[in-house]
């Protein structure tokens, strides 16, 4: 069989906002398989705020890295039947050919596996292995009971909160019996995040960070699950300063997820205001890399499948249509036009 596989090449590495020659659609015909080898077709493909950071780290021209649902078309080793479904570190590209037994033993970043079956998604649909029973489920789900530790009638504070992570974190503190405040930048998202169950949501491109909080939450914030991080401008200055220097009670968690508000800043980030706060408040402030929790990344999805299946999670996808489109996916997650998980189908 001859395959044409179609791929993103990260032409230029990116220099502040992503520019559409930076990131070009080729085509590479794949050679026959050898003994061994497996030929996987992309189903769905995930877009993630991490790409924009992580591709400074390689050296343009170069296949632009991403994780992937795939189905075996073809398959020179036995363990590896046609239509199985695996998640794999492929990058963005439609077909991709892969050696378990060659690549036996080689890790992907945080010692996580290349290739993985697809998890038991309990009924639900193929995509949610990317989002909401994939890795930024799983990020949600660690980040929040690992790190921030909530306790029944805590205060969870959550940004970027109605996208993958966010709205995941939101609706599992929930299930924790905690009251939860989410920001997200438009109104539609604000309308969203209050139909999944937050007590309280605002735009923070509109609304000041401060005012609002001081209304809905003046016993201060228990638990804050910072996906933007500093930077990351509301009305009324920099959310996360504001956040931790005004609003965190004493003994408060903060959980450093990410920081999307700086992906595409050309200078560094702006140094620690925060020490003075984190002293008198006897804060705890940690980052952690979903991976960490590796070995108990199945059993996290198998609870967030049984809680999606008893109704206590509702999931929203953002799906654009057609590997073609790839770009313009990634490209709009950046500029916050997705509400839920971003998924591409191919
Ligand atoms: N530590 C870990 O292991 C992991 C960390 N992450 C991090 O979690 C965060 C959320 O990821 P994920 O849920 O997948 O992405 P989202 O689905 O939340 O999409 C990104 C959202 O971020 C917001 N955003 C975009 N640009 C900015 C900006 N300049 N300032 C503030 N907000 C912005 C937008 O929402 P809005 O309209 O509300 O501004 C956008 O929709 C990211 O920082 C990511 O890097 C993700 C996975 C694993
Ligand atoms: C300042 C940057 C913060 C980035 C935070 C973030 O979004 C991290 C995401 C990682 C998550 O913990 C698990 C992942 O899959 C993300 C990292 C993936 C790196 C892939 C590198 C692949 C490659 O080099 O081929």
């Amino acid at each position: 069989m001859v395959v044409v596989a179609k791929k993103w090449v990260l032409k230029k590495n990116f220099i502040g906002e992503p520019k559409d020659d930076d990131l070009v659609l080729e085509e590479e015909q794949l050679p026959a398989l050898k003994d061994g080898d497996v030929l996987f077709e992309a189903l769905w493909l995930s877009v993630d705020p991490y790409m924009r950071p992580y591709s400074n780290n390689l050296k343009a021209p170069v296949d632009m890295i991403g994780q992937q649902l795939a189905r075996v078309v073809e398959s020179k080793d036995g363990r590896y039947p046609i239509g199985s479904r695996y998640l794999g570190d492929f990058g963005w590209r439609t077909h991709t050919i892969f050696n378990p037994k060659a690549m036996e033993g080689v890790k992907g970043t945080y010692g996580k596996d290349l290739v993985i079956p697809c998890p038991d998604l309990a009924g639900n649909p193929e995509s949610y292995s990317l989002g909401c029973l994939g890795m930024p489920g799983a990020t949600a789900y660690f980040g929040l009971l690992k790190v921030c530790d909530p306790k029944p009638g805590d205060t969870v504070l959550v940004n970027a909160a109605a996208g993958a992570v966010g709205s995941m974190v939101g609706q599992i503190a929930k299930i924790k019996g905690c009251k939860t405040i989410g920001y997200a930048g438009t109104e539609q998202k604000v309308k969203w995040l209050k139909e999944i169950g937050y007590d309280f949501a605002f735009n923070y491109k509109t609304e000041d960070v401060s005012a609002t909080l001081s209304k809905a939450a003046p016993e201060g914030i228990n638990c804050y699950f910072d996906n933007a991080s500093s930077e990351h401008e509301g009305v009324g200055g920099d959310f996360s300063n504001t956040v931790i220097t005004k609003h965190m009670s004493i003994g408060g968690r903060i959980a450093i997820c990410g920081a999307i508000s700086s992906y595409n800043a050309t200078a560094p980030p702006m140094g620690p205001e925060l020490y003075g706060t984190m002293i008198f408040k006897q804060l705890k402030m940690q980052g952690f890399i979903v991976y960490q929790y590796y070995s108990e990344y199945h059993a996290a999805v198998k609870e967030l499948a049984q809680w999606i299946k008893e109704g206590k999670i509702q999931v929203c996808e953002d799906v654009t249509d057609g590997f073609a489109n790839m770009r313009s996916g990634f490209y709009g997650l950046l500029k916050g036009k997705n509400t839920g998980k971003a998924v591409i189908k191919a």
